[in-house]
């Protein structure tokens, strides 16, 4: 179980301050704290999120993905997300790279498909071992329930700041329709001090949303603001949210899908488990990822002050997705341009 009780963050190493944005004013549409939630989006695109309502649902995922990680390795391989470019299932440690060079990552995960967690107990995209199967109505299916009532809040007050008509965003991202949606569970073991192995490598997120939850430091962002790389303290009970390319694109880059990466915990954390939570929104898997121009005006004016960016993919969300998740497998490597291949909206190269 990851631990309850652990070093505190320290005190003495540099952090990226986030706006605390609270969900109750959100769904109260406080405009003041729109306006603030707005602000941390199209900035920086991290921000936390307190009364998000889940905080019983989260301490139950995090029991539930310490069980199914303690499961034999050769059964969570039974499972495993393989090559190919599909995401939902398991992760060994050290099967995706964390840069060109082709260095190895040292996080596990379990990822669980949202459509799984709903269409229980048939299955969309895949099967998962007997613990996840059984704990899916009672555990699963509500941490997916209470992220999607958050993140829906939330795309739906970005659909009328982007000046779209009522429900475009929510169009992009139906319940329904199979996509690359889900719940993952993050483990990172103890490193021996001072090592600073990546967790997981460079990145934006591949989708809409991102509600995570974690206890211990690791998280690190590139802000726009700093050329280094800088700590996210986590705080009690409080969500990390932040945008992933799609919304980013969609939104003709007024929404920012920011740089972030995972290393081992700082000081004397880091001789502790890192556990992390998250749930991605992603959108449909037929859906066109490109600037939503013809919607909205504010969104036009935003593309056309960046001649420089793409903002039409030409590619569904299903093969923008499987091609990021393809090309940073290990098994996949021909060369620094098997990583390459696996980028988003990652817009500084010197950077990854
Ligand atoms: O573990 C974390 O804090 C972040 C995880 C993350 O960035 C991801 O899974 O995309
Ligand atoms: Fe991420």
């Amino acid at each position: 179980m990851p631990a309850l009780v652990h070093p505190p963050f320290p005190d003495n190493i540099p952090t990226h301050p986030l706006l605390v944005i609270d969900f109750a004013l959100l769904k109260a549409k406080d405009p003041q704290e729109i306006d603030r939630l707005w602000e941390a989006a199209t900035k920086l695109g991290f921000w936390y999120l307190k009364n998000h309502e889940a905080e019983e649902e989260v301490a139950k995922m995090f029991d539930l993905g310490a069980e199914a990680m303690l499961l034999p390795l050769e059964e969570k391989l039974k499972f495993d997300q393989g090559i190919d470019g599909s995401s939902a299932g398991y992760k060994a440690a050290g099967s995706n790279m964390v840069d060109a060079s082709g260095e190895k990552d040292t996080v596990e995960f379990w990822n669980i498909s949202k459509n799984d967690a709903l269409a229980w107990p048939s299955h969309v995209h895949r099967t998962y071992p007997e613990l996840l199967d059984r704990n899916m109505p009672t555990i699963i299916r509500p941490f997916v329930q209470k992220s999607l009532n958050v993140n829906e809040t939330i795309l739906g007050i970005f659909n009328d700041r982007l000046g779209l008509p009522k429900g475009t965003l929510e169009s992009l991202h139906p319940v329904e329709e199979p996509s690359g949606c889900e719940a993952r569970i993050i483990k990172n073991p103890p490193m021996p001090h001072n090592d600073q192995k990546r967790g997981i490598g460079a990145h934006t997120d591949f989708g809409s949303l991102s509600f995570l939850h974690n206890r211990l430091g690791g998280l690190q962002v590139l802000a726009p603001t700093s050329d280094t790389w800088q700590y996210v303290k986590p705080l009690p009970d409080h969500a990390i949210c932040n945008i992933g390319d799609a919304l980013s694109i969609f939104s003709g880059g007024i929404l920012r899908s920011n740089m972030h990466r995972v290393l081992p915990p700082p000081g004397a954390q880091s001789a502790y488990e890192r556990w992390s939570l998250v749930f991605f929104t992603r959108p449909g898997n037929s859906k066109v990822l490109r600037a939503l121009v013809e919607a909205s005006p504010i969104i036009a004016t935003s593309v056309t002050s960046k001649p420089e960016k793409n903002f039409d993919t030409e590619t569904t969300a299903k093969d923008w997705f499987a091609r990021r998740i393809k090309y940073q497998r290990v098994a996949n490597r021909k060369g620094p341009e098997t990583w390459m291949s696996s980028r988003g909206t990652e817009a500084d190269p010197a950077a990854i």
